[in-house]
């Protein structure tokens, strides 16, 4: 007799930046078979829509009016994610460090939050038809999909987490350790001090410290995780 095919199921990976979410999220989708989203990208597609259009990123009232013209779209194959915005690919743009400086104040405006989080939870809905899927951020467990069947918050130092981005950006956009800790810790203090849908870790959620862990360590641990949540 053939085996049932796996029940589909959500995942929601949170917690600050350079904690492994990406890496992590996107290997653990492709192998499960699941797909992924990365709700930072769209944070900072939108970021760059604002940025790329004159709006001035320090005006809240400014960034709400403008709000709901980009359309942005994410692809959520694991193996290649894409992400557009108004049909053009901004997957380069977005990582640029002028939008990183910009996203925490434009992510925190309500009203830039209740439209990409109506969109997360539309492309969550569609891939529950589908297997399911690993969507990572700041505010999935707590906010976005609060009835995820399993929620992931992944912590690790600053120390840790500012060598891991500057090795990234090493030979591109020269930055030091010092300057690169200094922006994520700032990062982290706007994120989590927010008023609306701050980073936070959700009660039910599962804490993985990755600080002494390997990018292998932490797929595994977590791939554990989901086998054992799908075949309670
Ligand atoms: N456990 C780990 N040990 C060492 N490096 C890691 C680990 N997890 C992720 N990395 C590396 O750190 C960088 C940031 O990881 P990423 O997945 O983008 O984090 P996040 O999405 O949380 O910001 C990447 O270069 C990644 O390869
Ligand atoms: N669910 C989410 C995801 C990201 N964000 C915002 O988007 C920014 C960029 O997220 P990211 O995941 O690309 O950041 P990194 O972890 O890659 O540095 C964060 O600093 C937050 O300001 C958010 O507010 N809510």
């Amino acid at each position: 007799m053939e085996s049932a095919a796996p029940s589909a199921v959500t995942v929601a990976i949170d917690g600050p930046s350079g904690t492994g979410k990406s890496s992590t999220s996107k290997a653990v989708a492709a192998k499960l078979g699941l797909r992924y989203l990365d709700t930072g990208a769209q944070y900072r597609a939108i970021t760059w829509w604002m940025i790329t259009n004159g709006i001035d990123t320090d005006d809240p009232q400014a960034i709400a009016l403008a709000a709901g013209k980009p359309a942005i779209v994410s692809g959520t194959d694991p193996s290649a994610p894409t992400i557009t915005v108004d049909g053009q690919d901004a997957s380069g743009p977005i990582r640029t460090q002028e939008v990183t400086s910009k996203v925490s104040a434009v992510s925190a405006v309500p009203e830039v939050r209740a439209l990409i989080t109506d969109l997360q939870r539309s492309i969550a809905a569609e891939a529950a038809e589908a297997g399911g899927i690993v969507v990572e951020g700041r505010d999935i467990g707590t906010t976005v999909l609060p009835d995820a069947d399993l929620k992931i918050f992944l912590t690790a130092s600053a120390e840790a987490r500012a060598a891991r981005r500057s090795g990234e950006l090493r030979g591109k956009e020269a930055a030091d350790l010092a300057a690169t800790k200094e922006a994520l810790v700032k990062r982290d203090a706007a994120d989590s001090g927010r008023k609306t849908s701050p980073l936070a870790k959700a009660g039910d959620a599962v804490e993985v410290d990755t600080t002494e862990l390997t990018l292998d360590q932490v797929i595994e641990c977590v791939v554990t995780l989901v086998e054992e949540r799908r075949s309670k």
